[in-house]
């Protein structure tokens, strides 16, 4: 089995649990507020900038327990003050240590979009995703057939929220891209084996259409490699990591977007 099969077994067993307290008639109540889906897209993609989504992580599958974060709220003000775009918050339980919890909080405490982080494999949980106020929902293309792959971007996009379609190499690209997706992540980690590549957004950016928002995920340093993925295209990036374990959130986002926005970039990102 690989690392992302057994996460997955592992995530439909918590959510039969989810299922059994929560029904969806619930979940469709509590979804109130109205996610801003054109707003959270412009976001996502600015002119000058580079956007820079900052992550809520505890604990990864590769390095295990990565912080200890007490209050993920204060966190993610933090990372909000500090210039980010949006708010990634991770929710699978076993292996990242999430929890919709966490996304309650910080949802609570921002303004900016919020992204639901997690292995989604039904439509209840992409229910859960607009019960619990996210603008954003992560959908990985390995972990779903296209058929499903489909329907749960459709199923995001319907509720007004938008998907950020993961993919790992050209054949899942051109899948998300099939599945409709306004936003695509390159996810340096191979889920299945955990392995990270770093050129792998600078081979796969060619392949993504241009109306389409690129967003360079995963083994993200600083902000020299902002400026690497920004001069292969990235329109935004994805960090966790280095966020959490360097002791200065706030600081460390502001320095990520600077280097974002650097004016040696303007060449390369044409308006
Ligand atoms: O901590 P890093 O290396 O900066 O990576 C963040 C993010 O890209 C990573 O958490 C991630 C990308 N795709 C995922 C899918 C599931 C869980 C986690 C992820």
């Amino acid at each position: 089995m690989s690392v992302l099969e057994d996460i997955v077994a592992g995530v439909r067993e918590d959510l039969a649990e989810r299922e059994a307290r929560v029904s969806l008639d619930a979940l469709k109540e509590r979804a109130t507020a109205v996610p801003g889906a054109l707003e959270c897209l412009g976001r996502l993609k600015q002119a000058d900038a580079v956007s820079v989504i900052a992550e809520v992580k505890r604990s990864s599958p590769s390095k295990g327990s990565l912080a200890s974060i007490d209050d993920p709220a204060a966190l993610a003000v933090e990372y909000e003050t500090g210039g980010a775009s949006a708010i990634s918050v991770l929710t699978e339980q076993r292996r990242f240590n999430g929890s919709l919890a966490d996304l309650d909080a910080v949802r609570g405490r921002v303004d900016v979009p919020v992204l639901r982080k997690d292995f989604i494999v039904t439509p209840y949980q992409v229910w859960e995703a607009r019960a619990h106020g996210a603008d954003l929902v992560l959908i990985i293309v390995a972990a779903l057939e296209q058929t499903v792959l489909e329907s749960l971007v459709e199923r995001v996009h319907s509720l007004g929220m938008t998907a950020l379609v993961e993919a790992h190499n050209l054949e899942e690209v051109r899948r998300a891209v099939d599945a409709g997706a306004r936003v695509v992540g390159v996810n340096a980690r191979n889920l299945k084996t955990l392995e990270l590549d770093r050129g792998l957004f600078r081979s796969l950016a060619e392949y993504i259409p241009d109306d389409v928002i690129k967003i360079a995920e995963s083994g993200i340093r600083g902000p020299h490699d902002v400026m690497e993925m920004a001069r292969a295209g990235a329109d935004g990036v994805l960090v966790g990591e280095a966020l959490v374990t360097d002791g200065a959130p706030r600081a460390s986002v502001a320095d990520l977007v600077a280097a974002g926005s650097h004016p040696s970039l303007r060449s390369v990102r044409p308006a």
